[in-house]
């Protein structure tokens, strides 16, 4: 696999790895975002079914005053609860109007909870209506309690309606758990604060003592005050260094568990006693009912606290979110710019530099070398890559030129200078080789020697350049006569030398008699542009068996010496 691709597909497998991560990364955080979101709503439902159950159980003082109603009060009384039956009804739908918008509360258990209540409210405030409309006198224990009691059941109702819109709030929000205890506790602590007072109503209204249940139910009533109030204490520790949770826990203190209990112990002596409370269900309600308030108070305290704190965390979860995309993008951004530069600057160059290396390798030596953009060890890479092209470009022609130059050499070790022929050494290396053909295969072979006539005289007439011109015009005409294959060359001084294979001592005089000839007719340049003739003489010798060539040459230097004897410019044969 190339590296080109390696390193695409090693992005591609981090870039995914990367996006997997910051996707789970982005997911988790947006789950958190969502749940926070939820918590502000779900605080909201929650105080509704709170205000509903506090407004349900605020509906039983009027009641209970209406229910100890004298002739000339009742109208008033009766308007008064007509009231308070309006807000807790107004508190009841507008927690029902909360629960029918949400489609999944609309379909839970805590809807038809609500529907309970409500159903059950109609009998309850008719049994309160017939017990405030009856003549003082005919009001009866009984019927009292039943009315105090139907108002004051439906309580559990709200009590589990409201426990399950607060576990909402605790999923939404773990961290308003303490909270949430704390209001829980001190709505549970108005609930049973409320209880204790109508316990009162069916003593008050018949001028009674407290029978041995209404004592015993207001004695489990004062423990569960006592333990509800340890346990906001315990709930709110965390809170009570803040001055406005210290200012209402000792509002608290002072308005209910001082006053509000001092009044409930002055009831409950006389209660135990005489039963002449002296005063109505109405005045106890309006001397006790206001004591409760502080409780409502820290309640709402509580509330407002948890909803400023879900609604920062709900922002502060917005903006940690918005945070984590945004460095998300810019981490996905950096990695595509980080994998980009590795492939500009490190692959795509080390790629390329490869190619050139195999290039060279293949002698591609025209191919451009580019220059490295940065001063990095790829740029460096680049500098020693053209250094090694051109010391390879200066070693080539390094070789051609040792190449030419032996070349130059051989040729030059073989030729004679002045004429171009072939020098004496040269002929004799050819001439062996010929020799050992012919003999191999039984062909003619014969030799040409000849000398040209009173060169010395020529020198000496003309000088020793016009010399040098003869012998150069005698070797280029002799050159020219002459047919391929036979080996001409320069034998010394102004002495020449022809090789003619597959010619006989016959053809060779032939061959010697044309050379003669030739020279004896021409006009020969000399040295000062001046034109003159030579001759010159032959001796010509054939091969015959178990001759060597030095043998050969032998004969046919006899020959010419007897053509030189017999007057020059003449063929002479070896016998
Ligand atoms: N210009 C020139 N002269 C050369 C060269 N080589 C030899 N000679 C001369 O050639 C002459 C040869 O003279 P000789 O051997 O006396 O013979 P010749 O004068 O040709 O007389 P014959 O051969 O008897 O006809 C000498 O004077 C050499 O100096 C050469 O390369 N150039």
């Amino acid at each position: 696999m190339s590296l080109n691709r390696l390193f695409r597909l090693i992005s591609i497998a981090l870039l995914m790895l990367f996006l997997a991560l910051a996707i789970s990364l982005v997911w988790i955080e947006w789950s958190i975002y969502q749940n926070g979101a939820n918590s502000v709503p779900a605080l909201r439902n929650f105080r509704l079914g709170l205000v509903a159950m506090e407004k349900l159980s605020a509906e039983r003082g009027p009641a209970n005053a209406y229910m100890g109603s004298r002739p000339g009060e009742r109208d008033a009384l009766y308007q008064q609860l007509k009231a308070a039956r309006v807000t807790s009804d107004t508190a009841m739908d507008q927690l029902r109007d909360a629960l029918e918008k949400d489609p999944t509360l609309r379909q839970s258990p805590m809807f038809d909870r609500l529907r309970t209540v409500q159903q059950a409210l109609g009998p309850a405030r008719a049994a309160v209506d017939r017990i405030g409309l009856q003549p003082e006198d005919q009001r009866t224990t009984l019927y009292v309690v039943s009315a105090v009691n139907g108002m004051v059941d439906m309580i559990p109702v709200m009590v589990r309606l409201t426990a399950e819109l607060a576990s909402i709030v605790d999923q939404s929000d773990p961290d308003l758990r303490d909270g949430l205890a704390g209001v829980r506790a001190a709505a549970s602590l108005r609930e049973y604060a409320g209880q204790i007072g109508s316990r009162f109503t069916a003593p008050l209204i018949i001028h009674r003592k407290l029978n041995s249940d209404e004592v015993i139910e207001i004695g489990r009533l004062y423990g569960r005050i006592e333990l509800l109030r340890s346990l906001v204490s315990a709930q709110l520790a965390s809170y009570s260094k803040r001055p406005e949770f210290a200012r209402a826990i000792d509002e608290m203190d002072k308005q209910y568990f001082d006053n509000g209990f001092q009044f409930l112990d002055y009831l409950l002596q006389v209660g135990l006693k005489s039963g002449d409370y002296g005063i109505t269900p109405a005045e106890l309600a309006a001397r006790y009912v206001p004591q409760m308030k502080s409780i409502l108070d820290l309640r709402d305290l509580l509330l407002d606290d948890m909803m400023v704190r879900a609604e920062q965390r709900n922002v502060q979860a917005r903006n940690f979110l918005a945070s984590v995309i945004g460095l998300t993008i810019i981490a996905c951004l950096f990695f595509q710019l980080l994998m980009y530069m590795i492939r500009k600057r490190v692959v795509r160059p080390l790629v390329s530099a490869t190619d050139l290396v195999v290039g060279l390798v293949d002698g591609k030596l025209d191919q451009e070398i580019p220059k490295g953009k940065y001063d990095d060890e790829i740029g460096g890479m680049m500098r020693a890559l053209r250094v090694l092209k051109e010391r390879i470009l200066e070693r080539n022609s390094l070789a051609k030129e040792r190449e030419a130059l032996i070349t130059q050499l051989q040729t030059s070790s073989n030729t004679d200078f002045l004429t171009g022929l072939l020098n004496r050494r040269a002929f004799f290396s050819y001439g062996e080789q010929q020799m050992a053909v012919a003999q191999r295969y039984e062909r003619d072979l014969s030799v040409v020697l000849f000398d040209i006539d009173y060169f010395k005289r020529i020198n000496d007439s003309y000088g020793h350049l016009s010399g040098d011109a003869i012998l150069r015009g005698v070797a280029q005409t002799a050159s020219q006569l002459l047919r391929k294959v036979d080996v001409l060359a320069r034998y010394g001084g102004e002495e020449f030398i022809v090789l003619l294979p597959e010619s006989d001592l016959a053809q060779a005089q032939a061959v010697a008699e044309k050379l003669r000839a030739a020279l004896a007719h021409k006009d020969f340049e000399i040295d000062g542009g001046q034109h003159i003739r030579i001759s010159a003489s032959f001796g010509v010798a054939a091969l015959v068996d178990g001759r060597g060539l030095e043998q050969l040459i032998k004969l046919a230097d006899t020959a010419l010496y007897v053509a030189k004897e017999q007057g020059r410019n003449r063929v002479a044969t070896s016998a």
